[in-house]
């Protein structure tokens, strides 16, 4: 049995959401990169090269890579022989948020409510995901989730005659809706099954996997994806162009037989997140 205090929690929450603002983790800068050779547009090929910059910039000056810090999304793998002491694990996690969005000057984002719409300060509270896993380990991510990209996302309970076929015309229809409004070039979180509540999870989750590597359960259908988004033409930041996508990671669950539920969770190009162990 391992002890960790809230107190390691907050702070390293608070830090992993400095540095997921302001540093765009490197299998992202590779796959822009690649992007950068790859584009045929010209213009493209510009968007590319400024996101670059920006990064770039980002991590020289402190200042965020984008002015939209996101609703802070956390996902905690936590080990059964963990002991948190000291208080309320969800507690220190929304602290951390605030203090690490506090001491950054990053946008606070977050209302208190759909109908009283008051700011809450410093980005908190998050959403939380939890998952208990073998081990005396606590492993904390951090995604801080724009709004312009998640609202783009979309999910649809189909109908299992529609098939895989169906997924893949819902999934396209999704990127081409949202056209430009993704800040493009995207990766494209895809969930197929399981249940309403839990595929729009499903669909985020698959965007925590480094860029570009592949499901081996459904390489084919995620390589064949990517190419049918990249020939829809909308391009980096929607200007045109052959790169609309740098990936398309696609995770499945075991569903009811009567059921064909799809998620499509949509990340901008600042694809942003950190992780720590404790
Ligand atoms: O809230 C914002 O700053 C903007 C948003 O992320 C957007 O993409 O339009």
């Amino acid at each position: 049995m391992k002890a960790i205090s809230v107190q390691e929690i907050e702070s390293t929450v608070a830090e992993l959401c400095r540095k997921a603002n302001l540093r765009l983790p490197p299998d992202v800068i590779e796959r822009i990169q690649k992007a950068g050779e790859e584009e045929l547009s010209p213009v493209g090929r510009e968007v590319l090269d400024q996101i670059l910059q920006n990064a770039q910039r980002a991590e020289q000056t402190g200042v965020s890579l984008c002015q939209d810090g996101g609703v802070t999304i956390v996902f905690a793998e936590i080990g059964q022989d963990v002991h948190i002491v000291g208080g309320m694990f969800e507690d220190a996690v929304n602290a951390g948020i605030q203090q690490g969005y506090q001491s950054a000057h990053l946008r606070g984002s977050i209302l208190d409510s759909p109908f009283h719409g008051k700011n809450t300060g410093f980005n908190a509270p998050g959403v939380i995901h939890t998952k208990m896993v073998l081990g005396d380990q606590l492993r904390l991510r951090v995604m801080p989730k724009g709004g312009g990209a998640d609202n783009m996302s979309q999910l649809k309970m189909l109908v299992p005659a529609e098939g895989i076929d169906g997924v893949r015309k819902f999934v396209l229809d999704v990127v081409e809706q949202a056209g430009p409004n993704a800040c493009p070039p995207l990766i494209v979180g895809v969930g197929i099954g399981g249940t309403f509540d839990s595929v729009g999870q499903l669909a985020k989750h698959a965007l925590l996997r480094e860029v570009g590597t592949s499901n081996p359960d459904v390489a084919k259908f995620e390589r064949e994806l990517l190419e049918e988004i990249n020939n829809l033409g909308i391009g980096p930041m929607g200007l045109g162009g052959t790169i609309t996508a740098l990936a398309v990671h696609v995770e499945t669950h075991p569903l009811h037989m009567a059921s064909l539920p799809v998620a499509v969770n949509l990340q901008c190009h600042s694809a942003r997140v950190q992780t720590a162990v404790l």
